[in-house]
């Protein structure tokens, strides 16, 4: 880490490391780690970034207002999860698709033609543990506001780690090792040693009141906090943004949990790093709220329109099936494809306890109406609905250039 970048005003202190070489073999190297001071940090809400904290606080009003209406939050919550389920991942370089966690999470597991090109454990295992982060994120959603703590982390970095390969994952232990960041250690955590000192802190200032200054704010403060102490020994990033999300409902800013960043981060993943850094080398808090505050507004918006897009594609299906004169079964078919866009004919057959046969009428069905199509090449017999998939789950930039495949 170099010490030169870290002035009087860092928001902690350095202490003096050893860390075993970098190249095999070597002697141990003489290092810096930095520790941070606990929250909340000796530091003024800066007066220019007034209208910013305004226009993020508008948007998230306008995203709470519109949760609030929905008559199943499951329209609009599942498919945000498996976004940031796949981009925080993305962030830390597991690159699954959404359409590759949807049917993982169908059946634990597809015959995807993929799996032959790309080798089917290494596959398996990052699906695996990108179904993982979207199945800790639902049940976080379900907790509300009540107030988390050091052992629900812990609980939700054990449920993120479950059945995933590697020795340093460790489920729900907080370190006991020295870890940096990136391979020439830009940056470097608390020694162990100091590690419960900072957890302590931290768990306190979690369940403290009154909060500082804004929701919004302090949600960011804490998402700082949590990266510099870098509780874990894996899976930091990921738990650090699952705890932003939550943040904002725990303290006020929305009911649920529907304002996800990892999509900005990982759009702006350099700055969101250099901010970081920025914080802990200059006590720069100005700059990381600014980033994460125009990250609220992007959020919000973009949620919002993919939001009041499926809204509109519910009624236009209900509509399509109510003219056909499709039954309860159909009625609820239709509305099983929010939870997920694909479905498999003998899961259909199994949730709805009729023949395979009747639920491949039923498929065929919508296939007619405009709403399901068959997918090429998959089997067991697979159909998805092309719209809701596309308006929920596809890693569309806000400005409409898709970044990524499907
Ligand atoms: N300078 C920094 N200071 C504090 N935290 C940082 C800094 N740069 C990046 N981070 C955070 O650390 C995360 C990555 O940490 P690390 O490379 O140790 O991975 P990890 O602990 O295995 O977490 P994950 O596997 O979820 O990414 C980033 O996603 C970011 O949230």
């Amino acid at each position: 880490m170099n010490r030169d970048a870290f002035t009087a005003d860092a928001p902690g202190e350095l202490v003096s490391i050893r860390l075993p070489s970098r190249r095999p073999g070597g002697p141990w190297e003489e290092d810096w780690s930095f520790i941070p001071h606990p929250l909340p940090p000796d530091w003024e809400f800066p007066a220019q970034l007034w209208p910013l904290l305004a226009a993020a606080k508008e948007r998230v009003g306008v995203l709470e207002g519109l949760s609030r209406l929905l008559p199943d939050p499951t329209v609009l919550l599942r498919p945000l999860v498996a976004r940031e389920a796949v981009l925080s991942s993305k962030i830390e370089g597991t690159h699954v698709t959404p359409r590759e966690l949807l049917l993982f999470e169908l059946e634990g597991g597809p015959d995807d033609p993929d799996d032959a090109v790309e080798g089917e454990s290494e596959r398996r295992n990052a699906r695996r543990e990108t179904a993982n982060l979207a199945g800790v994120l639902r049940v976080a959603a379900e907790r509300g506001g009540r107030p988390l703590g050091l052992a629900d982390l812990r609980g939700m970095h054990a449920a993120l780690m479950a059945g995933v390969r590697g020795s340093d994952r460790h489920p729900g232990r907080f370190r006991t090792v020295q870890v940096s960041l990136g391979r020439d250690r830009k940056f470097i955590p608390p020694p162990p040693e100091r590690l419960s000192d900072c957890l302590d802190a931290f768990g306190a200032y979690l369940t403290m009141s009154p909060r500082f200054q804004d929701p919004l704010v302090d949600a960011f403060l804490v998402h700082y906090q949590f990266e510099a102490i870098h509780p874990f020994e894996d899976g930091n990033g990921r738990i650090g943004r699952l705890l932003l999300a939550l943040c904002f409902v725990q303290w006020g800013a929305l009911t649920r949990p529907c304002l996800y960043l990892s999509p900005y981060f990982e759009r702006f993943q350099q700055e969101y790093y250099d901010r970081l850094l920025a914080v802990s080398a200059r006590g720069d808090w100005g700059g990381w709220i600014e980033y994460c505050l125009s990250g609220v507004v992007e959020s919000a918006d973009d949620t919002v329109r993919r939001c009041e897009r499926l809204l509109a594609v519910r009624a236009d299906f209900t509509r399509r099936v109510a003219a056909a004169n499709g039954g309860a079964r159909l009625v609820a078919v239709v509305d099983g494809l929010f939870e997920s866009p694909f479905v498999r004919v003998a899961g259909l057959a199994d949730r709805h306890g009729v023949h395979y046969n009747t639920a491949l009428g039923d498929c065929r069905r919508l296939v007619d109406l405009g709403i399901l199509e068959e997918v090429a090449d998959l089997k067991p017999r697979t159909f998805r609905s092309p719209d809701l998939f596309h308006i929920a789950y596809d890693l569309t930039e806000p400005d409409g250039l898709v970044y990524t495949g499907t």
